[in-house]
């Protein structure tokens, strides 16, 4: 879908960059398509960054990782400040879990398009209550290319938007896998936090 463009031109033009946003709910294929296009990039000998939010050890402290086991090595970073100074020069900045970044990130990723720098995103539109995450609903709206991918819902085979969160955690953030979360449809998403609302007594009663 996404050609990889020298930057720079043979007419001495100003680089062009851009920002794409890659989302989903977990176990869409954000990150495999993030992979993808960095991949590609690098192919076409771009000088390409990657950059996690340094809180994510999910699967490894500096690689980001898919769930079927797709890695590319990365640079964890605490804030989005250090992305401006690690990515001098760059071609291409990929960035996963955007979410997980505070809003600052936003006009991070504004400077380096601004500086000719293509900058994808990968990053949950929505948290487990199916709330708009972190930054990314600041960066669907300034991007200039939207990519939204689904999961398969574990429930019933239909496309899924939602990430069910099946461990007992309140807190926003809360890293897992299938261990803690689930890809919903709306209609299972919806049956799912119905039946999480109701009291504890009838809860047993539904569900055996
Ligand atoms: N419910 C599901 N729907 C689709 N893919 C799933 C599901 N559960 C596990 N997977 C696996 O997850 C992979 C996508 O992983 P990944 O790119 O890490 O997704 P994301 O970054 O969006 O969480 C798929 O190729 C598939 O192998
Ligand atoms: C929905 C939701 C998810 N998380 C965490 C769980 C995982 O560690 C990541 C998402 O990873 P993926 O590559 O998209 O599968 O985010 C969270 O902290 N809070 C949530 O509400
Ligand atoms: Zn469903």
């Amino acid at each position: 879908m996404f050609i990889e463009p020298r930057v720079g031109n043979r007419h001495n033009a100003p680089r062009r960059g851009w920002i794409e946003v890659v989302c989903g709910s977990m176990f869409s294929g954000k990150t495999e398509e993030l992979i993808r296009r960095l991949t590609r990039a690098r192919i076409a000998r771009q000088q390409v960054e990657i950059f996690k939010p340094a809180l994510d050890t999910r699967y490894d402290t500096e690689d980001v990782v898919s769930h079927n086991a797709a890695r590319i090595r990365s640079t964890p970073v605490a804030i989005p400040s250090e992305i401006l100074l690690l990515a001098a020069g760059s071609d291409v900045v990929g960035i996963d879990e955007g979410q997980f970044f505070d809003n600052s990130l936003v006009e991070v990723c504004q400077q380096l398009a601004d500086n000719g720098t293509r900058v994808i995103v990968a990053g949950l539109d929505m948290d487990y209550l199916g709330r708009p995450f972190g930054p990314m609903p600041a960066l669907l709206a300034t991007a200039e290319f939207v990519t939204k991918v689904h999961a398969v819902c574990v429930c019933c085979g239909e496309i899924a938007s939602y990430s069910y969160r099946i461990a007992a955690s309140e807190s926003q953030v809360l890293l897992g896998e299938t261990d803690s979360y689930e890809a919903r449809c709306r209609p299972c998403f919806l049956e799912g936090m119905q039946t999480k609302a109701l009291p504890s007594a009838t809860q047993s009663a539904v569900t055996h």
